[in-house]
């Protein structure tokens, strides 16, 4: 089956002064195109991590990671540049714009290393991604000009002006008042049904995990379940077991 986001058996680990921390230990999963996925887990369980390693903005210490079912692994800094220039769009919590660049000039920002898309195919993106995201009467402000929901719309449009196979979000409403978060996670959720981009989200939050059609929960690095919408709309969840889970604390 064909997948944007495919991982095996991938470990990530960190080395922090003499100690290693294994962030990611033996994540194997399969994303499908178009999902709207919610990647939950307490903080520190490694979402970020993921997403990093997603995004290929980080690699992992063994395993393999494919995305639209073509390896990463051997893929120099520059190739991996250019997958994520075509093909992953970022949004970020604390939202990541430039301040110095009005609105459309954000948006058109990941487009410059584009060769493939010309000025006047740039320009007409960029008017038409701000007006998906309703933004089309302050492409000249700048972000200081925008509200915190504003300008996660930006960012939003900035991640689709690509035509990206998959939008990677870190905690996109974290910095959000509830009423904003809502409406832009229902941006969002109208995008991927429109569009048909996959979103991969981390968050915390129940009422983020409410909007998914996918679910991976996370713990100490691992997955501990996988969630899957029924024709009710009920989530129906599938925990992974570990063999050591049964172990007591001191075990050896
Ligand atoms: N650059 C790093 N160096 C060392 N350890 C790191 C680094 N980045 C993450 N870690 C560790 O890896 C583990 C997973 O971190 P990660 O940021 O992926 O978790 P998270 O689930 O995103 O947390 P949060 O919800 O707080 O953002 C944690 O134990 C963290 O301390």
């Amino acid at each position: 089956m064909k997948s944007v986001v495919r991982m095996e058996h991938v470990c990530k680990d960190y080395l922090l002064g003499e100690q290693t921390v294994r962030a990611l230990n033996d994540i194997t999963l399969a994303i499908e195109p178009g999902v709207f996925l919610a990647i939950s887990g307490p903080s520190g369980s490694g979402k970020t991590t993921m997403l990093n390693l997603m995004g290929c903005i980080d690699r992992p210490s063994s395993g393999s990671i494919y995305i639209n079912d073509e390896s990463v692994a051997d893929k120099s800094a520059n190739e991996l540049a250019d997958l994520r220039a075509h093909s992953i769009g970022f949004i970020f919590q604390t939202f990541n714009l430039l301040p110095v660049l009005s609105a459309a000039e954000n948006v058109e920002y990941p487009l410059l290393r584009r060769k493939d898309v010309s000025a006047e195919e740039r320009k007409q993106r960029v008017a038409y991604f701000l007006d998906i995201v309703g933004l089309a009467r302050y492409s000249n402000n700048r972000p200081n000009q925008l509200s915190g929901g504003q300008r996660q719309r930006v960012a939003i449009a900035r991640a689709l002006a690509i035509k990206p196979a998959i939008v990677l979000a870190d905690e996109p409403t974290a910095n959000l008042d509830k009423r904003t978060g809502r409406e832009i996670l229902r941006l969002m959720k109208k995008i991927n049904q429109r569009l048909g981009t996959t979103f991969i989200f981390s968050t915390h939050d129940q009422k983020v995990i409410d909007h998914a059609d996918r679910l991976v929960q996370f713990e100490d690095g691992r997955i501990r379940a996988f969630g899957i919408r029924d024709v009710d709309n009920n989530w129906r969840l599938a925990r992974v077991d570990y063999p050591d889970d049964n172990l007591p604390d001191n075990a050896e």
